[in-house]
């Protein structure tokens, strides 16, 4: 049974056909990649997913309900979280009040009785500080609790983001280039950490540009190209279509093509 299912999705912009009709399925504990060339589509579907644009048709289906154009607070409250790929972090807090910060966005709408200092109020902080000590740890943040969060490395930055959207426990996880501008060892760490939350049955949607990364931990791979879904299936056999492989030379040709020219 799919957890998430993407059917026919599309979106225009000004007439440009950003994605056009792409469909597929995402299962608990499996890590699936939206691959293409520069300006595919990836981000655009991503943010179609994520509830930031309204598809111009098509559905989005979580869980076997329909949550196409749910706001992304709501649809991280129903189970869909996502990470982007320009780091949300609040640099002047603490890496620990960073995570704690991931269960606010989980619980909302206690204002009155957070102002009031409630019982329930100090009773759900507590919970907060005690599970973002819980994620810390399962991301290899622990040690750096206290620390202002400006002061990580980047790949720290990049995990402590995927701490926070692990905070709203979800059952699917949108992973926008989660390992973009870090070091082979920085990725590496990521990649442990994605293929674990997997692993605890967490279905994970990745939109990467590093194809070793790619390769090593995806199930599956969906490619894009000019907004179009033209291949998808396991990495070993995707990676050796023609249409892919001529996807990706057209991007360089016309690469090479415009730097001839300046
Ligand atoms: N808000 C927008 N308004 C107009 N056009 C847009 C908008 N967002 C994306 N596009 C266009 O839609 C197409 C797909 O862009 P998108 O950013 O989704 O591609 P991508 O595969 O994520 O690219 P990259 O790998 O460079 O991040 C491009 O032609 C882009 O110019």
């Amino acid at each position: 049974m799919s957890l998430l299912s993407i059917e026919g999705l599309s979106i225009e912009f000004g007439g440009v056909r950003a994605v056009h009709d792409v469909s597929f399925n995402l299962k608990a504990g499996e890590i699936v990649s939206v691959i293409g060339p520069n300006g595919a589509g990836k981000t655009t579907l991503f943010n179609m997913i994520s509830g930031i644009y309204l598809p111009g048709s098509g559905k989005v289906m979580l869980d076997g309900e329909d949550v196409t154009g749910v706001a992304p607070h709501l649809l991280a409250r129903r189970g869909l979280s996502r990470t982007f790929q320009n780091l949300q972090i609040f640099q002047q807090m603490t890496v620990l009040e960073n995570a704690i910060a991931g269960y606010h966005l989980k619980e909302g709408g206690h204002v009155l009785a957070d102002m009031l200092n409630l019982p329930s109020s100090r009773k759900r902080a507590k919970a907060a500080t005690e599970g973002a000590h819980a994620l810390l740890e399962r991301v290899g943040l622990s040690r750096a609790a206290e620390q202002e969060a400006g002061n990580l490395s980047y790949g720290a930055l990049k995990r402590l983001e995927i701490a926070r959207a692990l905070a709203l426990s979800p059952r699917v996880l949108l992973l926008d280039e989660p390992a973009a501008g870090c070091n082979a060892v920085e990725t590496e760490e990521i990649d442990n950490l994605i293929a674990e939350v997997a692993r605890e049955g967490v279905a994970i949607l990745l939109v990467e540009h590093d194809m070793k990364l790619v390769m090593r931990i995806s199930n599956h791979l969906v490619v894009l190209d000019h907004g179009e879904k033209i291949a998808e299936g396991d990495p070993a056999t995707v990676s050796q279509n023609p249409d892919v492989i001529a996807a990706y030379l057209g991007t360089q040709a016309e690469e090479e093509a415009s730097h001839a020219h300046s």
